[in-house]
């Protein structure tokens, strides 16, 4: 990084970027800077402060899948999560226990969860919308499960039907239940960066849902960029407003791609101190309820930058390339994953 204030300079104005970007500006001038924002390095030129070790939650199964108009067969999401179980991720979210009126593709939801060959290592956590899906989720052997809840009242009618506090209700007895029953609950706040029906959303609003959802027990929270329209800039915002009240250790990233900004999103989020990001295989997904919304960021996208940035997750990529691939033959098409295709041609 040695020369890079003289080409920097001689690029672009260097006051314009000092007025763009503080930190820098701070960096080329030897001062300390915001310990929020470093950008540091080290001997080797590498980018620092990022966890050692960044857990993935693949969500293909299940989000991933969701949104597909043709019903995948049964047996198939069951190949597919079996093959994604061999590759080393921690946590593979596999179905949701919804209403087959809304979400008919998750309709054999306790056929995938019973069909499934369970890695010792792994979790499959479930999504849960009421006490009606927990008891169904438990009855078919779920493990762990997830709320869903969002930061836009006009999202969260379109998605579960029920107002933020009505949802947060819902969420409660589901908790309560959890706790009895030592069932882990993870908790989502959707359109933490943006509603495809109220369009931008305060950090503030995020927080309140993100603050409810931790006290009432779910031990991580994962922020959701529904539609992906999120950047670093309003993603170290968010971050910034949701750590004054939720721990970095409780907190997980949930990028779609739609932007182009995920992975840079995800890097800030491991910068301010996030080590869980969600992903999805071949970069699969879209929410029902958020027209327009494109696939989660790819976890093979993920793992490569991850990997290059000596950062570790004990998942082998290979692995999750030959899923995707197995995928996105099923369902006829090219994968979403960059990092897959370039493995295609090379
Ligand atoms: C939440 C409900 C169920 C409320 O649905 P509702 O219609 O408001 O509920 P209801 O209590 O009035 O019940 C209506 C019918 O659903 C049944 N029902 C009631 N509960 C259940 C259940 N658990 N499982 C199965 N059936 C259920 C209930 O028995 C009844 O059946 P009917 O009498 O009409 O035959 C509905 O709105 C629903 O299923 N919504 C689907 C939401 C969904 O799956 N969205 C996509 C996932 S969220 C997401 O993708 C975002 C996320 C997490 O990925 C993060 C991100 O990307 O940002």
């Amino acid at each position: 990084m040695g020369n890079v204030p003289a080409a920097v300079k001689h690029c672009l104005s260097y006051e314009q970027l000092s007025r763009d970007y503080p930190w820098l500006a701070a960096w080329l001038q030897g001062e300390k800077v915001s310990e929020a924002f470093v950008f540091s390095t080290d001997c080797n030129n590498a980018i620092t402060d990022l966890p050692k070790f960044v857990k993935i939650v693949e969500v293909g199964p299940r989000d991933g899948l969701q949104n597909e108009k043709e019903i995948v067969p049964t047996e198939i999401k069951i190949q597919l999560i079996d093959m994604l179980s061999k590759t080393g991720l921690p946590v593979i979210e596999a179905t949701s226990f919804v209403s087959s009126k809304w979400v008919p593709q998750m309709a054999d939801h306790t056929n995938v969860l019973q069909g499934i060959h369970r890695a010792p290592q792994v979790k499959y956590p479930v999504l849960t919308p009421n006490l009606r899906g927990f008891q169904t989720a438990v009855a078919a052997g779920a493990t762990e499960v997830a709320v869903f809840g969002s930061a836009s009242e006009m999202f969260t009618r379109a998605n579960i039907n029920c107002s933020i506090e009505e949802s947060m209700q819902r969420f409660e007895e589901v908790v309560r239940a959890a706790q009895e029953a030592q069932i882990p609950v993870r908790g989502y706040v959707s359109c933490a960066l943006g509603c495809p029906y109220e369009g931008d959303i305060e950090p503030s609003k995020v927080t309140k849902v993100a603050k409810r959802l931790y006290s009432l027990g779910c031990y991580e929270i994962s922020l959701g960029d529904t539609t992906g329209v999120g950047t670093p800039g309003s993603m170290a915002r968010l971050l910034e407003s949701v750590m004054k009240e939720v721990p970095a250790s409780a907190l997980a990233v949930h990028c779609h791609d739609t932007y182009g900004q995920a992975l840079a999103n995800i890097l800030i989020a491991l910068q301010m101190g996030v080590s869980v990001v969600d992903s999805s295989v071949a970069g699969l997904g879209g929410c029902p309820y958020a027209k327009g919304a494109s696939g989660n960021v790819s976890t093979e996208d993920v793992l490569y930058m991850l990997h290059g940035l000596g950062v570790e997750t004990g998942v082998d990529l290979s692995k999750v390339v030959e899923a995707g691939n197995f995928i996105c033959k099923v369902l006829d098409r090219e994968t979403n994953s960059k990092v897959a295709r370039a493995k295609c041609r090379f």
